[in-house]
């Protein structure tokens, strides 16, 4: 399990290599199949779409659909014997033959030491890479949350906890300064006032794991502008005559009339439409709630399982740099995958089995280190460097252990119908299938109003093929290791 050996990437793999880089093999600069990052193709029905990373999509094609950016590096693909790339054999006791460019975290984490030894010596480990092949990093999903907040215009100077989310929208939205509708959730902020929270845009992004939908919100509460990522592509699809099996995911506050004479082009480019967006045409969203389709009567949420939630607090450091301390960048990956896995159901209409398209959402929580920010969790890395553990280190900066809190994110999900208040009819009490291994936030959303039918745990698949391997789970360096 610990030989590193040399293979050939496959046949498919090692074409798109050579178009894609002069160099070929696992050193390319540009993963983007020889376009931009920002270039765009227009597709057969007319739709642009960001060109697609055909390294991931040659790792995806020899892989299986659950190979994307993040896993492209850790998961698995069909053994060769010759060729360029250092892999790890992960080969399984059924003789299914695998090899992975991920070293197994436990080795990962075994090597680290070594690493650190050698590279005071200024001689590497063999076997051991650690940023070997991640040119392509710099497209990956969790940077979007990150560039939105460069460009955000919203200071803390012109925020308050006071705040009304009116004045928050009247500095940067530039469609409307009158917003009449924002999600107000009762008495749950610590401030006393309403948490209140809007969505100021809902766009489309073609992802690894399909289409979702990328929704931004602003709120009363902090200035971040945290997000969520919607998985609901039946209403993409989705047209007037065929009601959805399950209630579609929206935002209620998107949806609304922001002011009176507001015109459709003010609806579109907020994103308030519904089925997809085309040169062709489009259709402006529903304004009222009674407008909004009813999910098949026959169909109770009983049959529809809920739907699938992660609140996903943001880590730059795991998502972005791609650090070995922690596992966030493979948990936010990990949860849109799961997310976005097809549902079966037993259609009571006709008694016939049916699938469904995965429904769900990741609430993207702009909480930077479970809440003390970047600049305090970088701090905390070097005390954890001196042998401090992450709630040490944190107290030692004086920082709580865990400083994040979840009202804005329960206010999102209402806004969204999802566990809170639901949309309307059957949904109203669905609740949501929390993905999370931390109890205490399963707490903190119950008592934020949040009804969490179901926790499901949340452990990355590098973690999952150590277990098997019967060598040691997490790591000290995991904030989520417990
Ligand atoms: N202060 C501090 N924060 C960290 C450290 N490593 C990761 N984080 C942050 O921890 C957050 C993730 O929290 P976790 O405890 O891993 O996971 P969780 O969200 O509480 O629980 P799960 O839902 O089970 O993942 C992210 O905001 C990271 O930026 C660390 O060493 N110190």
């Amino acid at each position: 399990m610990d030989g590193d050996v040399k293979v050939a990437l496959d046949f498919s793999l090692h074409d798109v290599f050579n178009e894609t880089s002069a160099v070929g093999g696992l050193s390319v600069e540009n993963a983007n199949g020889g376009a931009t990052p920002n270039e765009e193709k227009v597709s057969n029905d007319g739709r642009k779409d960001g060109a697609i990373d055909s390294l991931l999509l040659a790792a995806a094609l020899s892989s299986g659909p659950h190979v994307t950016r993040h896993h492209y590096h850790h998961s698995f693909f069909p053994s060769s014997e010759d060729g360029e790339a250092t892999v790890w054999d992960w080969s399984d006791s059924d003789g299914h033959k695998l090899m992975s460019r991920q070293a197994p975290r436990s080795a990962r984490l075994g090597h680290r030491a070594a690493f650190d030894d050698s590279s005071r010596s200024s001689s590497i480990s063999p076997g051991f890479k650690p940023v070997d092949v991640d040119g392509n990093g710099a497209y990956s999903l969790p940077l979007v949350p990150l560039m939105i907040s460069r460009i955000s215009s919203v200071s803390s100077s012109e925020t308050s906890l006071s705040s009304d989310v009116s004045e928050l929208i009247g500095i940067d939205d530039g469609i409307t300064n009158t917003p009449t509708v924002s999600v107000s959730r009762g008495s749950a902020a610590e401030n006393g006032n309403d948490v209140q929270v809007k969505c100021m845009v809902r766009t489309r992004v073609p992802t690894p794991h399909g289409e979702v939908f990328l929704h931004l919100y602003h709120n009363n509460c902090d200035d971040k502008e945290h997000l969520a990522i919607v998985v609901d592509p039946a209403q993409l699809d989705s047209c007037e005559e065929e009601r959805p099996f399950a209630p579609f995911i929206r935002s209620k506050s998107l949806d609304a009339v922001w002011h009176d004479g507001e015109t459709p082009m003010e609806r579109i480019t907020r994103g308030a439409y519904v089925g997809r967006l085309s040169e062709a045409g489009y259709k402006t969203s529903y304004s009222t709630e009674s407008d909004v389709p009813e999910a098949r009567s026959s169909l109770s949420h009983a049959v529809v399982p809920a739907p699938l939630v992660r609140i996903h607090s943001e880590c730059f450091t795991g998502e972005t740099v791609g650090s070995l301390r922690c596992d966030c960048g493979e948990q936010l990956d990990e949860a849109l995958r799961r997310i976005a896995q097809p549902i079966s159901i037993i259609n009571p209409e006709n008694n016939t089995p049916t699938t469904i398209p995965g429904r769900g959402a990741v609430i993207y929580m702009r909480q930077e280190g479970r809440g003390i920010g970047l600049l305090s969790k970088l701090r905390a890395y070097n005390l954890q460097d001196l042998g401090h553990d992450t709630v040490q280190a944190n107290l030692l900066l004086g920082h709580g252990a865990d400083e994040r809190g979840y009202e804005v994110a329960a206010a999102i999900m209402e806004d969204l119908g999802l566990g809170v208040d639901g949309m309307k009819g059957e949904s109203a009490c669905e609740g949501v299938r929390l993905l999370t291994n931390n109890p205490d936030k399963v707490t903190k959303l119950i008592d934020a109003g949040v009804h969490v039918a179901d926790r499901v745990s949340m452990v990355p698949r590098t973690w999952q093929c150590q277990a098997e391997d019967g060598s040691q789970t997490g790591g000290y360096y995991c904030a989520g290791d417990g």
